[in-house]
C-alpha cells in the first residue's frame, strides 16, 4: 500500500484498523496538560521563519491572497485553480473565538517573501451525540516552487501543536487525496448556468449530438424565483433560522453544533462571499425553509478571453415545507441571476435528491473527509455527513 510515512505516525484511524471491532469509537488519544504541550514551534528548514498572518492587516491579508491565487488548489488537468477572494478568507478565518496564532504563514527569512500558509478555526462539531470541540483545518498550501520539501509535515504539527495549546484535541480537515483514513468520499457535482462559456474554457464539454442553441436552452432557467415568501436573510432571521437549521442538522451522524453567533456568522448574507435565502410562509410568517450558497471564484489558467470561472457552492440548504428541487431550483434561478457560471454542490446531506432532477452532472474527482484524533467504527455514507467545509 501507499506509504503514509507522515500519517503512520499520527492519532488518525489507520488503514491496518479498518474493521477492527476491538477499537472504540471516540478519541484516539487521551488530553494531556497544556502545560505538557511543546512550548515551542517546531523547526523549519534553515532559511525559513514562522509567522503569523493578521487577515485584519490588508498587507498581509493581501499576501495570502496572493501565495493561494498563484499556489493553491487545481484540478486534475491544471485548468483552473481556485480563486478565494481576500473579503472570503476574513470570512472563512474569522469567525467566532478564532484564534490569530492559527493563521500560520511560513516566511522565507532574507527575503520575507511568504511561501506558505495553514489554517485551523475553533468549531463545535457533533458526532453522533457527542459535540466535539474541533479545529477545522483549511488553506495548507506550499509555494510551487517549495514542493516536495517535505513542508506540509511540519506545518501541520505546528498547527496541531497550537491547537493543542488551546486545549482542542481533535480536528476535521478535507483534502482531494486518499490519507489514512476517509470517514466518507464525497462527490462533487456541476450545475451549468452559463454553458457556452463553460464549454468555451473546457470545463464542459458539447453532449453528443446536441448543438450549442440545444445545450443553451437545456440550461435554461426562469427569470425569477418562483416559491411565495422567498427572500434574503436577514439579522432579525438568526433565531429562527438556528432554530431551522439546529433541528435539521440532527439528522446527520457528523455535523455543526451552530448556535445563533455562529449562524450570524457563517450565514448571514455577505455580498460576493455568502448568499443565504429562505421562505418567510406568507401565511404564517413562519420561517419553514433557508437555502444558502458560497462565492468562489476559479482562475482560468492560460485562456485567451476569459480569466476567471464565478461558481457557487452549494452551503446548508433546510426543508420543512418547500420540496427540496423546488428550493435548490430557486437557489439556481439567483445564482443565474448574479451572473454564477456554475453551482457546485457535493452529494453530503440530501443534496443526492436534486442534483440529477435539476441537471447537475458529476464532477472530476472526490473530496475525502478526515477526522484527526477520533475514531468512527464504520464509514459513512455522504448523505450521512452534515458538514461543508470552505
Ligand atoms: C474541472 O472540474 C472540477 C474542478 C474543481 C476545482 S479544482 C480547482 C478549481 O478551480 N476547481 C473548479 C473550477 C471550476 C469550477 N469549480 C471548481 C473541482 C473541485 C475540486 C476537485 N478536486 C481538486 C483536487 N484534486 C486532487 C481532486 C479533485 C471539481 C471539478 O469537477
Amino acid at each position: 500500500a501507499k506509504k503514509h510515512k507522515f500519517w503512520e505516525t499520527q492519532p488518525v484511524g489507520q488503514f491496518k484498523d479498518i474493521g477492527n471491532l476491538s477499537l472504540q469509537e471516540g478519541p484516539i488519544e487521551p488530553p494531556t496538560p497544556t502545560s505538557e504541550v511543546k512550548q515551542e514551534p517546531y523547526n523549519l528548514p534553515g532559511p525559513y521563519e514562522w509567522t503569523v498572518c493578521d487577515m485584519d492587516s490588508d498587507e498581509t491579508c493581501n499576501e495570502v491572497y496572493n501565495l493561494l491565487t498563484t499556489n493553491y488548489v487545481e484540478d486534475d488537468e491544471n485548468m483552473f485553480r481556485f480563486n478565494y477572494s481576500k473579503e472570503f478568507l476574513r470570512w472563512a478565518l474569522r469567525p467566532p473565538g478564532y484564534y490569530k496564532s492559527w493563521h500560520i504563514g511560513v516566511r522565507v527569512k532574507t527575503s520575507k517573501k511568504l511561501v506558505a500558509f495553514i489554517t485551523g478555526v475553533p468549531a463545535r462539531i457533533r458526532v453522533r451525540n457527542e459535540v466535539v470541540k474541533m479545529a477545522e483545518i483549511n488553506f495548507l498550501c506550499v509555494h510551487k516552487k517549495l514542493r516536495s520539501k517535505r513542508l506540509a509535515p511540519v506545518m501541520i504539527k505546528e498547527i496541531t501543536r497550537r491547537v493543542h495549546l488551546e486545549n482542542i484535541w481533535h480536528a476535521a480537515y478535507t483534502a482531494g487525496v486518499v490519507l489514512p483514513t476517509p470517514i466518507t468520499t464525497c462527490q462533487y457535482w456541476h450545475r451549468s448556468l452559463n454553458p457556452k462559456k463553460l464549454i468555451d474554457v473546457g470545463f464542459s464539454r458539447l453532449g453528443a449530438r446536441m448543438t450549442m442553441s440545444r445545450t443553451i436552452k437545456l440550461y435554461k432557467l426562469p427569470d425569477s424565483t418562483v416559491t411565495p415568501g422567498f427572500r434574503k436573510m436577514e439579522l432579525r432571521d438568526v433565531p429562527a433560522v438556528t432554530r431551522l437549521l439546529r433541528n435539521y442538522l440532527s439528522q446527520f451522524v457528523v455535523a455543526p453544533d451552530f448556535d445563533e453567533h455562529d449562524v450570524e456568522h457563517w450565514l448571514l448574507p455577505t455580498e460576493n462571499v455568502v448568499d443565504s435565502y429562505l421562505v418567510d410562509s406568507p401565511v404564517t410568517h413562519e420561517v419553514t425553509d433557508f437555502c444558502s450558497f458560497y462565492t468562489l471564484p476559479s482562475s482560468i489558467l492560460g485562456h485567451q478571453n476569459y480569466s476567471t470561472l464565478k461558481a457557487a457552492y452549494s452551503y446548508y440548504n433546510v426543508t420543512t415545507k418547500t420540496p427540496l428541487l423546488q428550493l435548490m431550483n430557486d437557489a439556481l434561478i439567483i445564482a443565474k441571476q448574479k451572473d454564477y457560471d456554475v453551482f457546485n454542490a457535493l452529494d453530503v446531506m440530501q443534496n443526492e435528491s436534486f442534483l440529477k432532477e435539476l441537471k447537475f452532472g458529476p464532477g472530476d474527482g472526490q473530496l475525502h473527509y478526515y477526522l484527526y484524533n477520533y475514531r468512527l467504527q464504520n464509514g459513512l455514507k455522504p448523505m450521512e455527513l452534515g458538514l461543508v467545509l470552505l
